[in-house]
């Protein structure tokens, strides 16, 4: 397959180019702060580094943004030096961010302008399922641009969706992550209410384990909580970006969200507490009202 561009090496785009490289596409990569020290890993396992979005553009026929919100997803676009410097017929843009409808669109409506085709495809999964290609994929707009891009999503993911007309994505993923934050959020109370009324919340754990809301999340999560671990795999800012995100969508369909919401604020406090570069798992520290120890 031809040359891939990924705009955004953060926790995820370093994790998705690394697994692409690893299965012999080409990558050329951009990410805004040069000195984070991603560049010489990637270089070593052959990518070459471009000096901004626009000169990835202009190399690669497909280029994938994996930015943190809707702010940068836009920066990427339309500022200086930006995707639509270069994008043109032929060319197509693949933003994976986690973004509101209305973000996706205007990125949609700008690149089309300039003849580019354009594709929302915002990922479940965290940094260990990009490692391991295991993300869902949740994708939609042009349908020919999905199937071009078929075989390096078949590398990140284990199963990839089309859903249609732009929108349908990122509104998809607002749902799942709002689901997933406000289960964080019982999770949290459940462990604090097994605590402090004398049992044990490793037991707790096992119990949870074996009933019918057994999922990967608790299980995955739920140790290193008790041992006040919060190394950033899904960062607690950009899950809280995503409940309000969601709950924006609420408001846009007059759904009544009162347990989201209620996560929602739980997910302000620890931001305002300072531990918004931590795993989102590290909202347990407001229902225990005390700083974690460690992250
Ligand atoms: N982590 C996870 O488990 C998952 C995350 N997501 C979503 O994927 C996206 C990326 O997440 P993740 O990798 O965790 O986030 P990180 O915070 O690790 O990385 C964010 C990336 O966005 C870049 N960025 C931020 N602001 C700007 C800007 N104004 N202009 C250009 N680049 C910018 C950062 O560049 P710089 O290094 O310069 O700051 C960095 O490359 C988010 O939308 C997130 O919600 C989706 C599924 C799972
Ligand atoms: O957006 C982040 C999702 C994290 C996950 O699905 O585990």
């Amino acid at each position: 397959m031809e040359e891939i561009g990924f705009l955004g090496m953060g926790i995820m785009g370093k994790a998705m180019a690394m697994n692409l490289l690893r299965h012999g596409f080409k990558v050329s990569v951009w990410n805004r702060t040069l000195s984070k020290g991603f560049c010489d890993e990637l270089k070593e396992h052959g990518a070459s580094v471009g000096e901004s979005p626009a000169a990835v553009i202009k190399k690669c026929k497909y280029t994938i943004g994996m930015l943190s919100d809707p702010a940068a997803a836009l920066s990427v676009v339309f500022d200086k030096d930006g995707i639509l410097e270069e994008i043109c017929s032929g060319k197509g843009y693949i933003d994976m961010s986690t973004v509101d409808a209305e973000t996706s669109s205007k990125i949609s409506e700008a690149v089309k302008k300039k003849g580019g085709s354009f594709l929302e495809a915002p990922v479940s999964g965290s940094k260990k399922p990009a490692e391991d290609g295991q993300l869902v994929i949740l994708s939609a707009g042009d349908k020919g641009l999905y199937d071009a891009i078929l075989p390096a999503f078949d590398v990140l993911g284990k199963k990839s969706f089309f859903l249609g007309e732009v929108g349908n994505g990122a509104k998809m993923k607002l749902v799942v992550n709002m689901i997933m934050g406000s289960m964080m959020n019982a999770f949290s109370e459940g462990l604090v209410l097994a605590d402090k009324s004398g049992l044990s919340p490793n037991t707790l754990l096992d119990v949870l384990d074996l009933g019918a809301i057994a999922n990967p999340m608790f299980k995955m999560k739920g140790p290193s909580m008790i041992q006040n671990s919060y190394s950033p795999a899904f960062p607690l800012k950009h899950q809280q970006k995503d409940m309000r995100l969601a709950l924006a969508l609420g408001d846009e369909n007059a759904v009544s969200m009162p347990v989201a919401a209620a996560a929602n604020e739980a997910f302000k406090k620890a931001r305002s507490t300072g531990l918004g570069d931590l795993d989102f798992s590290a909202v347990y520290e407001i229902f225990k009202g005390t700083e974690p120890s460690s992250a």
